[in-house]
């Protein structure tokens, strides 16, 4: 049988053996590469996707993974029956590592152990399979190293899983810890873990097979049990050290909770994966190299330098110099799990994370951490230690005049920057000096028009600093020169007592529109102008929920840490940066041409407000209007007339287009004999796109979406917010939905009834009769959003 890799470049592949294993096991349908870095897993189609789906769409639940490095196929498709793959495992202790590590093929195994009828998603018909996961082997580079498998749940069926098997599956629950704790032992290996030599296999490994967790283990013994994977004098691992590495472990598992606390999956019979250093000395010698390092380095793992215009990646040469690894905790075996939008966190896995020891606050203190085992986090000596696969350090990063320091940073994963000395701004907005930053799921860059130094704190996913021979070789230094323009207009405006400048931005998708606008809204801002700021575009909210339109007056200081980049409302609860009161209209879809009519009509009234506020405000008057537009690809045309609406409606008299000569010569043309509704001209300025903007995948879109709703809701980290709950009779109610637009059907909203179908939806809030006509309340300004 030849493996042939699916979408991974070609290594070489062996039996998984006892030579290059921390463990003997020669389970069919398991490989292992040369070097031991891989694992590769036998599985569905659907374990797949889940993977590839996971990988692109959720990255911060991926990195709760073990890395997905690709798919394997072996030849003779056919030949294999998922039901094979467990042949010949469980029976010898020598082989039950395969259990632990990654539990491959744990669906198979269960199926024939513990019920005759395969489980899989296809409603208990045999499939067949010549796939495979290959992943990133959990054990590797540990000396000796100790393996938990803790399957998760109270349930372990999912929904298609056949009648017999769903009884069979209940009935484990009900006899073992799954039943009251929600979790059950199911692979157990230690190093020294037994006094008695013949308990040990030839490696000194004493393991425990998934009767221990059946039949041995119950709700009074539990913590114990699981004491003895820790807590081992025989092979150095005395209390404080055991300790520290249950401290550490609660750390990695409070980032599990929390990050599948976020999202909307539900997952069966999967486990959380434990593996730690388990020889007394080389434990030791990994946290001390792990500190060692953390301390000495003084760049991120992979820092990517352009000296001389070359970029040099150091990628490989970081990775060489990682210390060994301390310990690791992984989510696994996706046979049974799909994302469920709609849904909810997954209740059932998640208990089994966790204990609710009285007078904690938070509850993220899992199973390892339970009360009994008393971690006295305030010794030193048990404080927990820093891994290398959670590693960040503290660094210091010299930006030149006009160079800008660009990171990413993903879902899940938390940098603080402060600058220490000089200037330095985000999207125009200046950082306090030594004022800590904290920044997550976020593509961005900080600029330096004077020089300065950061400090950075924490990982990012990339991280780049992009140098210019002077600040004219910056496209930045377009914007400072187009806010100095607009500057000079609104302080003509000022003394003739008429309007400033209504600008549009424009341009195709990624260009860097919304973050121009932000930029020229905090430059006219901290001069001490008060612009109008309209967001027309619905991908992406602006102070309110992403699919709404809104528009705001930014008289005060934006909010760099905001989630949504501009800062918050009243509603988003109390506030170190003062609060924007912005007017929403809610549209409810992503793209501008989706409901182009409902489009038109939702901007021609904000451009009403907006004219109104005008006329009644002087400093608003002469700051002008500031519009963000939706990306417009070059050659849609029904994009181009949108635009085109927008500049009517709001008297925009300077429209600039961001990375398109085409579209710059296109809105030349058909504005060049326009006047404004005041008779100005219409003047189209075209700019370069920075090449710092980044593309940001529909997952990564989606995550930053979920966060602006929930900070919309809950508040952030930084402040709590208790939000109002007000009650209604569902009587009281009339819902509406975004109907499907069709050329055909113009009605924009159609009725619907309340039902359990609209859990974890939002709704828009309007002030008006149930008795208005759909197209009254379509029309209407939200009150807010439930
Ligand atoms: N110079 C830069 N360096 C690094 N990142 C940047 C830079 N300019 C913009 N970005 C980032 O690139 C991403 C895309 O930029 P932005 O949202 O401004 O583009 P856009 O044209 O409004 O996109 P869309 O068409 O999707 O609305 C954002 O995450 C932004 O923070």
């Amino acid at each position: 049988m030849s493996p042939a890799l699916t979408n991974f470049k070609t290594i070489p592949m062996l039996w998984l053996d006892s030579a290059l294993l921390t463990s003997p096991s020669r389970s069919a349908g398991t490989l292992c590469d040369s070097d031991g870095q891989v694992f590769v897993k036998p599985c569905t189609q659907a374990e797949i996707d889940f993977y590839e789906l996971t990988k692109s769409k959720y990255p911060d639940f991926a990195d709760l993974m073990p890395l997905h490095i690709g798919n394997l196929v072996l030849s003779g498709p056919g030949e294999m029956d998922i039901g094979d793959i467990g042949d010949g495992l469980q029976t010898d202790p020598e082989q039950v590592l395969a259990t632990i590590q990654e539990q491959v093929a744990n669906a198979a195994r269960e199926c024939q152990t513990e019920d005759t009828i395969t489980w899989v998603p296809s409603q208990g018909k045999k499939i067949q399979t010549n796939m495979s996961v290959v992943l990133e082997n959990q054990t590797n580079g540990f000396k000796r190293p100790n393996v938990l498998d803790v399957k998760l749940g109270t349930r372990l069926y999912a929904d298609d899983a056949p009648k017999q098997k769903q009884e069979r599956f209940q009935q484990i629950s009900k006899e073992t810890t799954h039943h009251n704790l929600g979790f059950r032992i199911a692979g157990m290996r230690v190093f020294r873990g037994s006094q008695d030599p013949s308990e040990l296999d030839d490696r000194e490994y004493k393991n425990y097979d998934k009767d221990y967790g059946r039949f041995t283990v119950n709700d009074d013994n539990v913590v114990n049990e699981l004491k003895r994977f820790i807590f081992n004098e025989a092979a150095g691992i005395d209390e404080d050290l055991g300790k520290a590495v249950c401290a550490t472990f609660a750390r990695e598992l409070g980032t599990i909770i929390d990050v599948m606390s976020d999202h909307n999956i539900r997952m069966y019979s999967s486990s959380l994966l434990f593996v730690y250093e388990g020889d007394g000395e080389a434990l030791k010698d990994a946290i001390r190299l792990n500190t060692e390092y953390a301390k000495r380095s003084t760049g991120p793992p992979a820092t990517k330098r352009i000296d001389s215009g070359i970029g040099l990646d150091d990628e490989d040469q970081a990775l060489e110099q990682l210390p060994p690894p301390v310990l690791k905790l992984k989510l696994i075996d996706f046979a049974h799990a799909t994302w469920t939008p709609g849904s909810g966190p997954d209740e059932n896995t998640i208990k089994g994370e966790i204990e609710r020891p009285h007078g904690r606050t938070r509850e993220s203190i899992g199973v390892l951490t339970a009360p009994h085992i008393q971690i006295d986090a305030t010794s030193p000596k048990t404080a927990s230690f820093q891994t290398n696969t959670v590693h960040s350090s503290t660094r210091i990063i010299v930006l030149k005049p006009s160079w800008e320091w660009r990171f990413e940073v993903p879902a899940g994963r938390k940098i603080t920057v402060k600058a220490l000395s000089g200037t330095a701004e985000k999207d125009g907005v200046e950082l306090a000096l030594r004022n800590a930053y904290s920044f997550s799921a976020i593509k961005s860059k900080i600029l330096t028009w004077h020089g300065c130094e950061l400090e950075v704190d924490g990982r990012t996913d990339d991280e780049f600093v992009a140098e210019y021979a002077s600040p004219a070789a910056n496209p930045a230094n377009a914007h400072v020169n187009l806010h100095a323009r607009l500057n000079e207009m609104r302080t003509a405006a000022m003394y003739e007592r008429r309007e400033g400048p209504r600008v549009l931005i424009a341009g195709p998708p990624t260009t860097g529109k919304t973050t121009l606008v932000r930029t020229l809204a905090s430059y006219a801002t901290r001069q001490g102008f008060e612009p109008i700021v309209v967001n027309a575009d619905p991908k992406e909210g602006m102070l309110s929920l992403p699919g709404t339109l809104s528009a705001s007056v930014f008289a005060t200081v934006m909010d760099p840490e905001a989630v949504d980049g501009w800062g918050t409302t009243p509603t988003s609860g109390p506030s170190t940066v003062p609060v924007k009161l912005p007017l929403v209209y809610y549209y409810g879809r992503n793209l501008p041409d989706d409901d182009p009519e409902f489009y038109r009509e939702l901007t021609s009234k904000i451009a009403g407000t907006v004219s109104g506020r005008l006329s009644e405000d002087e400093a608003v008057r002469s700051s002008g209007v500031i519009v963000d537009s939706m990306g417009v690809s070059e050659k849609s045309k029904i994009g181009e007339d949108l635009l085109a609406h927008i500049v009517d409606e709001l008297s925009i008299n300077i429209i600039v287009v961001l990375g398109s000569n085409r579209m710059t010569a296109e809105l030349s043309k058909r504005f060049s004999t326009e006047r404004t509704s005041l008779g100005e001209p219409i003047q189209i300025v075209g700019l370069d796109r920075s090449e710092g903007v980044v593309e940001r995948d529909e997952g990564f879109l989606e995550y930053s979406r979920e966060q602006a709703i929930k900070e919309y809701f809950f508040g952030d980290a930084r402040r709590a917010l208790s939000p109002q709950i007000q009650q209604t009779d569902f009587d009281a109610l009339v819902i509406y939905k975004a109907s499907d637009y069709s050329a055909y059907e113009k009605a924009t909203l159609s009725r619907d009834e309340p039902s359990s179908v609209m859990q974890h939806w939002t709704l828009a809030v309007m002030h008006a009769s149930p008795k208005d006509p759909p197209e009254v309340e379509a029309g209407r300004p939200d009150m807010g959003t439930a």
